[in-house]
């Protein structure tokens, strides 16, 4: 079934694995990525069993299975892994601590663990939003390296995102938000290196757009990965309007008031 059975190890271990995804708390990760999924679902982030959502608790990691209904997923339906005793040190051959029995882990589990290992998130969260896919098939009939980049300033949501992981405050209304483009590839996992080359040469961004597929979006915690995730596809769905409108999506506006 696909790339990922041929290139991936997967192995199991943990003596009491069950205990890593029951709790009565709605806050516990096993619990909160069904739910959150389920809400992801009515804004068409995760339809058709695409995108998905991962959560890491210090070293432990909570990953969905593949190819599922993502709005309809239990708690156990949900994957385990600890971070510190996987051996490879490309996450391609992972272990994990609790795995359901008649599914294979996300194909995007590479791509959260580039967000948790390489940034330190807490949270990353995929979608497949039509704004997000819109806005790389805009900048697609752009030339040369301004397709490779989605640019906005000049609006109040871009208060919503952090000025990037280890820095204080957020962006300012007159900051320019900066979201890197990588092209698609067949198999998901293939965009890990591209993903990770993104992060790389935009070291505050919290998100990297894929062509014609959609969006990973990342923050701290569960609160901040997915208010980002809200903001930014505000964004995208106000860039897209304003494009039909022929309207930029950078302006010059006179700052007003004290600038902090
Ligand atoms: C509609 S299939 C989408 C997948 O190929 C992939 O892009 C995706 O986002 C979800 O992968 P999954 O392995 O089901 O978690
Ligand atoms: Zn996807």
């Amino acid at each position: 079934m696909g790339s990922q059975s041929n290139r991936t190890k997967v192995v199991m271990s943990a003596d009491k694995p069950d205990d890593l995804i029951t709790s009565d708390n709605p806050d516990h990760p096993a619990n909160l990525i069904p739910s959150l999924c389920a809400k992801f679902w009515t804004l068409g982030w995760v339809t058709g069993t695409g995108g998905g959502c991962s959560i890491r608790e210090d070293d432990l990691v909570y990953i969905a299975p593949s190819g599922v209904q993502k709005e309809l997923m239990k708690p156990t339906d949900i994957y385990v892994l600890s971070l510190a005793a996987q051996t490879d040190p490309t996450l391609r051959q992972r272990t994990y601590l609790r795995s359901p029995p008649c599914y294979k882990p996300s194909q995007c589990t590479p791509l959260f663990l580039a967000a948790f290992t390489r940034r330190g998130a807490g949270c990353c969260i995929h979608t497949h939003s039509h704004w997000a896919v819109l806005v790389t098939l805009l900048l697609e009939q752009q030339q040369g390296d301004s397709s490779k980049v989605f640019e906005i300033n000049n609006i109040e949501q871009i208060k919503g995102f952090g000025r990037g992981m280890g820095k204080t405050g957020n962006l300012g209304y007159h900051d320019t938000l900066r979201i890197p483009v990588i092209e698609n590839t067949p198999h998901e996992e293939d965009l890990t290196e591209f993903l990770e080359e993104a992060m790389e040469q935009y070291p505050d961004t919290y998100a990297v757009l894929v062509r014609r597929h959609g969006v990973y979006v990342w923050g701290d915690n569960v609160h901040k990965a997915k208010t980002q995730c809200e903001s930014l596809d505000y964004l995208f769905q106000l860039a897209v309007e304003m494009k039909q409108l022929g309207l930029p999506w950078i302006s010059q506006v006179t700052p007003v008031g004290p600038q902090r």
